[in-house]
């Protein structure tokens, strides 16, 4: 028998919140727990009436950086407020629930501005600040979320997660023996709700807990996936989705590629390599956790929730309570086991690159010269995305999306001309063919750059990522789009002819789904 525990992770994301609310209740937590019968627990992100840039968050931060160079933030606080107040008028019909709520949202607020008075006050917003204010995005959104299913017949919980790490716990790495401690107080959290004999649905701020070197720092923007796929490892749930505002994983993006394919399922490397380069899927530290325990992560549509959505899971891991893949039950075909995906499975890019190339003056030793630059690159906090070197040279891209990185890499280029002629080119664009088999097709490489010759499209540096499920470049960022299209038609859209390399290709996009079916109805 498959063992299940009937718990369903559902993680919400600020947009479809801010615009979908009510067909986040009624379409889908009432149809996953009513209907189907599951045990539901949400999880959702601050709002963004709009975009993520304009939300809740974004708002948030903003008031850290003007508090801490001393400037007023008090409008910016205003603008959230009444945004939250017009939404809960909106929305909530039972005025008690109305107007708790619209009291509930005042005060969270009232407290970021204490905390940031105070900072402007220390011309320093601490990180332990920054994640306090932060919190509050979620806690104003999960406020509202709760008051909604209450409102449309389902009965919900707030819970609250700021304070779910103690102060005096502090770790130098998020390592596992730091995810374990969050999943056991997570349980902790859990436990009334899993005994409870009545149906309460709990609603989770998707922050979860001020960490020791800051919520920005320690995870970064996105942390909402994260703590869901936490929570999701805290239940044993049957399975975690991803709920957002595209039908699931393409092969590229379907806004710039319209022939782009909705993919049945993705490895979770594959899932990884997409999100880095620029299709951003879910948060990459989401899917350790959720695999370690054997749960599926599903990405659905808040505007089409009966589409099956992409599954993300491993090709190579049994399901939980599933024998492991290498001695399948003999039933089960043994052609389902030797489909193999041949090609890549999506493509991606990434704007707002530089490319920065660096000659050595040959005054350091070749190994002292790669040290030295990473000391400075690491002293500016630049990350880069692709390197190549040889002894005396090294291209390097850089991911540089706003004013802030854009100082720092000319601070860095001061420095690193100590170092040998430096060059930089802005404007560029990392193009990565992804494909968890592609490391056995031969062809693939010489196919994508080819296509990118016959396009006239200048290719400036080239990476085949040590993980081999990627293959990157980098070109001028007016051609990505065409180069997108390009490599898509050639090597993704299947109504294109098969090249020689790949006449065995075969679909693999169901596996997944498909060895779960079968696994289903072998009761085993
Ligand atoms: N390969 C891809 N598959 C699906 N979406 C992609 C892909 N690459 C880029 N995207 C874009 O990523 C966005 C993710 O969905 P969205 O729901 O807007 O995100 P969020 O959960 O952050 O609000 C979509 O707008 C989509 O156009
Ligand atoms: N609100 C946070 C966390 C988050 O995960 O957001 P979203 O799920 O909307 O991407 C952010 O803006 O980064």
């Amino acid at each position: 028998m498959l063992d299940t525990t009937n718990w369903i992770v559902q993680k919400f994301g600020g947009t479809s919140v801010g615009k979908f609310p009510v067909q986040i209740v009624d379409e889908i937590i009432k149809f996953y727990s009513q209907s189907l019968n599951n045990n539901v627990t949400i999880v959702c992100s601050a709002r963004s009436s709009y975009t993520k840039v304009e939300g809740t968050t974004s708002r948030l931060i903003k008031c850290c950086d003007l508090a801490s160079q001393e400037l007023e933030f008090d409008d910016v606080i205003e603008v959230i407020k009444q945004d939250h107040i017009d939404n809960a008028e909106k929305y909530i019909n039972d005025p008690v629930l109305q107007t708790r709520l619209v009291t509930d949202t005042t005060n969270e607020l009232k407290l970021v501005k204490k905390y940031l008075d105070a900072s402007k006050v220390l011309g320093e917003v601490s990180t332990r600040t920054t994640d306090l204010v932060m919190s509050a995005g979620e806690k104003l959104s999960c406020l509202f979320m709760t008051a909604l299913c209450n409102d449309r017949g389902v009965k919900a919980k707030y819970v609250d997660l700021t304070h779910i790490i103690p102060s005096d716990y502090n770790v130098a790495l998020l390592d596992n023996s730091f995810y374990t401690f969050l999943v056991q107080a997570l349980k902790e959290k859990l436990q009334p709700f899993v005994e409870s004999s009545e149906k309460i649905v709990p609603v989770f701020t998707g922050f979860f807990g001020l960490v020791p070197m800051g919520l920005l720092n320690g995870v970064g923007r996105g942390y909402t996936d994260l703590c869901a796929a936490l929570i999701a490892v805290a239940l044993n749930a049957d399975e975690l989705q991803v709920w957002k505002e595209v039908d699931g994983i393409f092969t590229a993006d379907p806004r710039k590629v319209p022939a782009a394919r909705l993919l049945g399922s993705v490895t979770p490397e594959e899932a990884s390599e997409l999100t880095y380069y620029g299709s951003e899927v879910i948060h990459p530290f989401t899917m350790e956790q959720v695999i370690r325990s054997k749960i599926p992560i599903r990405i659905k549509n808040v505007q089409n929730p009966r589409g099956d959505g992409t599954i993300i899971y491993p090709d190579n891991i049994a399901k939980r309570g599933e024998s492991t893949p290498p001695h399948p039950p003999e039933t089960l075909s043994s052609s389902f086991f030797e489909k193999k995906k041949r090609g890549a499975t999506a493509i991606t890019t990434k704007n707002d690159i530089v490319v920065m190339n660096i000659h050595s003056n040959k005054k350091t030793l070749s190994h002292g010269f790669l040290a030295q630059i990473f000391t400075i690159l690491d002293k500016f906090k630049l990350v880069v995305d692709l390197i190549s070197t040889s002894e005396v040279h090294v291209s390097m891209a850089l991911p540089i999306p706003d004013a802030d990185s854009m100082k720092s890499l000319r601070k860095a280029v001061e420095q690193l001309k100590a170092l040998g002629t430096v060059d930089v080119t802005k404007k560029m664009s990392i193009v990565s063919l992804v494909g968890k088999q592609m490391k056995q097709f031969i062809g693939i490489a010489g196919t994508m750059f080819t296509t990118l010759a016959e396009q006239g499209i200048n290719i400036e540096m080239i990476s085949q990522g040590a993980n081999e499920i990627n293959i990157s470049c980098v070109i001028d960022e007016i051609d990505s789009i065409k180069a997108l299209q390009s490599i898509h038609a050639k090597l993704l859209d299947e109504r294109r002819p098969l090249t020689d390399d790949e006449n065995t290709f075969i679909s693999f996009e169901h596996a997944v789904d498909e060895r779960l079916e079968q696994i289903k109805r072998l009761d085993l």
